[in-house]
């Protein structure tokens, strides 16, 4: 036989099954192909296995409004957007598709003033139970304050220590706000170093602070640091009450008799609404600097917590409108509570400044639909059962902070909606301006290139914080206890990550520290 009848022959003997075998292979494994960049993760990150896959609900809050959208993520971005009037179908070779019918699909909480205090005091707060709270509530991004936790967020180094003691217990993105005290307030190196090393902007006291390595720092303290800040392009947060003002009227006359410690009124009335004002002003006067030309362009001061949006208020819409750059925010427990419905003695409802009267609380929410106050959000700063004094219910000595970072999205909505703020407005207080504030490009609003943060809520579930409710920070104190709130968190993705699902988190925080842009 020749060579090529050989080969001819077996050709023919191999011609079908070898047909066959390839029709096979292009049947099962070709749509298959498509799929092999649909890598499935199993590293305990995520609750969802997927990393390519597509959100939808008729309610998708873009920035463009709120509609029915499908929000595609590939890996940790938002990769399309796209208007649709029901949702695409899963099908084989395509990104899954989960359907959240008629709930709201809206960019993740972006929280710029919490309070973590690891470490040194984190049998207060920690950064596995704050950031693990922050996603149960729809948070994906926070900003530690510089203080509380041991030692104090002063210099680079201790900005590194902060950094080793948060690693690997970060449930969400977190930066940090490094501080200004007048130890380093006339030390432009140290503060420099300090920005460098990954602060993202300064956060300074004008009252003491109640942690004694974070003493108060004057209008004066704050100005020096604007042009460091100014050549960083980044802000300073400034508590805003001082202790001292000019004309301070005092409700306790001299002769009165003492009243009972565990009234609220009287916390209130010992810290009264000059100390803001009067800090407000002088903050407002050193913010010129900011203006366009001034000597510290490019800095921002960023006016945190206000309960007064009267004369407060006023002297930073001046500001604002003289071109000084100025934002202002107020916090999800002044929208919520008001000082006559606070319970005797019950001091988790204590912070500085107070919560004000329901007219005061009334004024806020017109501030802030009218435009004038620019975002929200929660001062969570928790501390131990002792320090909070329930046994003698003592307002003036209980320590002053709410814990509050996992209720932030159901107290604002249960309270705004009754006010008539939209969910649009709520998500621009709540993710775009603080995103903006803190500069942080990548988050704040459902869009193409965006970090896929995430939320899925209910409006219309409602339930109660009862004393079985699942509550993740620590220190089981918070005011919003026994209160019902609508606004139901369904599921909380970060960075394309699912990291919180009905009651569940992922096995594993595998959020990153946030670095300046
Ligand atoms: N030290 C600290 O956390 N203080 C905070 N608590 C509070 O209620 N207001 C604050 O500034
Ligand atoms: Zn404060
Ligand atoms: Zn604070």
């Amino acid at each position: 036989m020749e060579p090529g009848d050989l080969l001819r022959s077996l050709l023919r003997g191999w011609t079908l099954p070898l047909f066959l075998f390839m029709l096979g292979f292009t049947l099962v494994y070709l749509p298959n192909f498509e799929n092999a960049k649909i890598v499935r993760r199993d590293d305990g990150c995520s609750l969802l296995h997927d990393t390519h896959f597509v959100l939808y609900s008729k309610r998708v809050v873009t920035p463009s409004g709120i509609g029915p959208y499908a929000v595609e993520v590939e890996g940790e971005r938002i990769v399309s957007v796209t208007k649709r009037s029901e949702a695409p179908k899963t099908s084989p070779g395509k990104p899954r598709v989960l359907d959240y019918g008629n709930a709201v699909i809206m960019p993740g909480l972006v929280d710029a003033h919490v309070h973590i205090n690891e470490p040194g005091r984190t049998e207060w707060e920690g950064f596995l139970t704050g950031t693990k709270a922050a996603v149960a509530g729809g948070t994906t991004a926070i900003v530690d304050m510089p203080l509380n936790a041991h030692p104090t967020t002063t210099t680079k180094q201790h900005l590194d220590e902060k950094k080793e003691a948060a690693k690997g217990k970060l449930y969400i993105d977190t930066g940090f706000w490094g501080g200004l005290v007048p130890d380093n307030a006339y030390n432009a190196s140290i503060l420099e170093e300090l920005l460098e090393a990954g602060a993202l902007g300064l956060k300074s006291f004008m009252c003491p602070s109640g942690i004694e390595d974070f003493p108060a720092t004057t209008a004066q303290h704050i100005k020096a640091s604007l042009p460091v800040l100014a050549k960083f392009g980044r802000p300073i947060l400034v508590h805003q009450e001082v202790t001292d003002p000019p004309s301070q009227p005092s409700s306790l006359v001299p002769g009165e008799p003492p009243s009972n410690a565990r009234d609220y009124m009287r916390y209130l009335n010992a810290r009264p609404l000059t100390w803001e004002r009067e800090a407000v002003r002088q903050l407002m006067e050193v913010a010129k600097d900011t203006k366009p030309g001034g000597v510290a362009e490019g800095a921002h001061v960023h006016v945190v917590h206000l309960s007064d949006a009267e004369d407060s208020l006023s002297h930073i819409k001046a500001a604002k409108a003289e071109g000084s750059s100025v934002t202002v925010e107020t916090c999800a427990h002044y929208l919520s509570f008001a000082a006559e419905d606070v319970p005797e003695g019950a001091t988790e409802y204590k912070c500085a400044p107070p919560l004000r009267d329901a007219r005061h609380r009334e004024l806020l929410w017109k501030a802030l639909l009218g435009g004038d106050i620019d975002m929200i959000t929660t001062d969570h700063s928790p501390s131990t059962p002792d320090l909070k004094l329930f046994e003698e219910g003592d307002f003036l000595k209980a320590w002053g902070g709410i814990s509050g970072i996992q209720f932030a999205l159901p107290a604002t909505w249960t309270h705004g909606s009754a006010w008539g703020m939209t969910i649009q407005q709520m998500s621009r207080w709540w993710s775009t301006v603080p995103a903006k504030m803190v500069n942080l490009p990548r988050k704040g609003s459902l869009e193409f290139g965006k970090d896929a943060d995430i939320v899925v809520w209910d409006p219309e579930e409602s339930f109660v914080i009862d004393s079985t409710y699942p509550i993740y920070f620590k220190n089981r104190l918070s005011p919003y206890i026994g209160h019902k709130y609508s606004g139901k968190v369904i599921t909380t993705f970060s960075r394309g990550r699912q990291v919180f699902e009905e009651g569940r988190h992922a096995q594993k925080p595998c959020g990153a520290m946030i670095n300046p842009v």
